[in-house]
């Protein structure tokens, strides 16, 4: 490795993720010196709290509490943005792009709120800001929607992208366990994110829909513009009602893009799905991501979404990107600067409207068990076009009340939620109504 450059880097956040990267760039330094072709050194990382005992530990002098002092570090070329947020993490990343570093991420939340003002600062910079391990932990699915599948449009992305809300429904759906107590598992395994609503009500998921969306549709959507919905109301009794039917439940990011309407919808929200799709055979803290392209067809991917391994691999290998370019290869095939390209594909493409929301569902009542009460709910379902498929009826403990479980044939979400609204008035009606989309690819 004589007359090698050395490329020095910086971590900007020290925790889970922060630590990964530390602790396998320095075990498979020699490996990855080998294969890239230049000599690595890490420099620094940065942490709040300096008193903090952790599994890995640089020398003193490597960990600083001022991230400031890595991003205006002249002897850094590259800074990998750990930290996590939109507020601290966007002011580091755009500082350190201002100062020609080469930024890597696993931040979605940035990248879905400011990745335009992102990626123009780093075209204006004349450098670059690699996300790999922002979506989909460890599965390389920026690369694939980059550069492996280049040749496709898609009609159709869906998928599970959020670790955390998969393990906790697998757990429930495997042992009976309540949701509090699969949540304390996933926080002890280190997948959840500080800010525990990203994961349980859906955002983290929706922001990295937001950024697949926008790398194979070109166009950025917004939060305001989807649905998204969390998995905190699913009950153990719903995912044995939907196994009983042939189904699990999962939470599913699902963008599809209509051609012929040129419109675009991002939705994110659990649903049943049939169980013998592969999708649906994604348990645990895995991620899977069906991609249907209009050349190459189908192709799944299902690896870690979460976690410090998984994720440090894809940090690393943006690392490796990023070493490559500083080294003077060409760019990746599409890169977040070839901003006429991803406007090429938005080409006017519209959000799709309300109206296109349509799918069975599968509905949760709880009622008082007294005669009359299923003819009433069939006549305000009749009402509103709501066909019934399937209809499961169990009374409880002390046989005063009853639930009941339907799943619909498809039917437009409006026309379902105004029925429901109305049974949710009924004078049996014990709980408000539970809907849940049924998800057919
Ligand atoms: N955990 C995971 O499985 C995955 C996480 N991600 C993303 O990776 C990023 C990091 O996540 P993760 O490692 O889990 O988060 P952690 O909370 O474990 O780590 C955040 C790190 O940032 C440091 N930090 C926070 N504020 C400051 C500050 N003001 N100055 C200096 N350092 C600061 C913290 O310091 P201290 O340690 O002292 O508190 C901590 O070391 C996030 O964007 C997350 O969404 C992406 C994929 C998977
Ligand atoms: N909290 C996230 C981490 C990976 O982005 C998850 O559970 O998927």
């Amino acid at each position: 490795m004589k007359n090698k450059r050395t490329i020095r880097i910086g971590l900007l956040g020290f925790g889970t993720v922060g630590q990964g990267v530390w602790k396998h760039l320095q075990a498979d330094q020699t490996a990855l010196e080998y294969r890239l072709g230049a000599k690595l050194e890490l420099v620094r990382a940065a942490a709040r709290d300096l008193t903090k005992s952790r599994a890995v530990q640089p020398r003193p002098d490597q960990l600083t509490d001022d991230p400031f002092s890595i991003v205006d570090d002249p002897n850094i070329d590259i800074v990998c943005e750990l930290i996590g947020g939109t507020t601290l993490a966007r002011e580091l990343t755009l500082r350190a792009l201002k100062n020609g570093k080469t930024v890597v991420t696993a931040n979605k939340a940035l990248i879905s709120e400011f990745g335009e003002e992102i990626f123009a600062v780093a075209r204006e910079s004349n450098t670059h800001y690699f996300f790999e391990a922002s979506v989909a932990g460890g599965i390389p699915i920026i690369k694939t929607l980059r550069e492996g599948l280049v040749a496709n449009r898609f009609p159709q992305i869906y998928g599970i992208l959020n670790g955390t809300s998969n393990y906790i429904l697998t757990r429930m759906e495997r042992e009976g366990l309540s949701f509090e107590d699969t949540l304390n598992d996933a926080r002890a395994l280190g997948y959840v994110e500080a800010d525990e609503s990203l994961d349980l009500d859906g955002w983290d998921a929706a922001h990295k829909a937001v950024i697949l969306a926008y790398l194979a549709h070109g166009k950025w959507v917004k939060l305001d513009d989807m649905v998204v919905e969390g998995i905190r109301d699913i009950t153990t009794g719903d995912i044995a009602y939907a196994k009983e039917l042939g189904y699990k439940i999962k939470l599913l990011a699902v963008i599809r893009r209509d051609f012929t309407q040129n419109t675009v919808s991002v939705r994110l929200h659990p649903a049943l799905i049939a169980k013998q799709e592969l999708i649906a055979q994604v348990d645990e803290v895995f991620n899977g991501i069906s991609l249907t392209g209009d050349v190459v067809g189908t192709t799944i991917l299902v690896g870690r979404g979460a976690g410090q391994d998984a994720t440090a691999s894809a940090v690393i290998s943006d690392i490796a990107d990023a070493v490559a370019a500083l080294l003077g290869a060409p760019p990746p095939i599409i890169s977040e600067e070839d901003v006429d390209i991803y406007r090429a594909l938005a080409d006017e493409v519209q959000l799709a409207g309300p109206e296109s929301l349509v799918c069975p569902y599968y509905i949760r009542l709880r009622v008082k068990d007294e005669p009359g009460v299923l003819a009433r709910v069939a006549q305000v379902f009749a009402d509103h076009g709501v066909s019934v498929a399937t209809m499961i009826q169990q009374e409880e403990i002390n046989s005063a009340s009853a639930r009941i479980i339907f799943t619909t044939h498809a039917v437009s979400e409006a026309s379902l939620d105004q029925s429901l609204g109305l049974v949710a008035e009924l004078p049996f009606c014990l709980e408000t109504p539970f809907r849940l989309r049924v998800f057919k690819p």
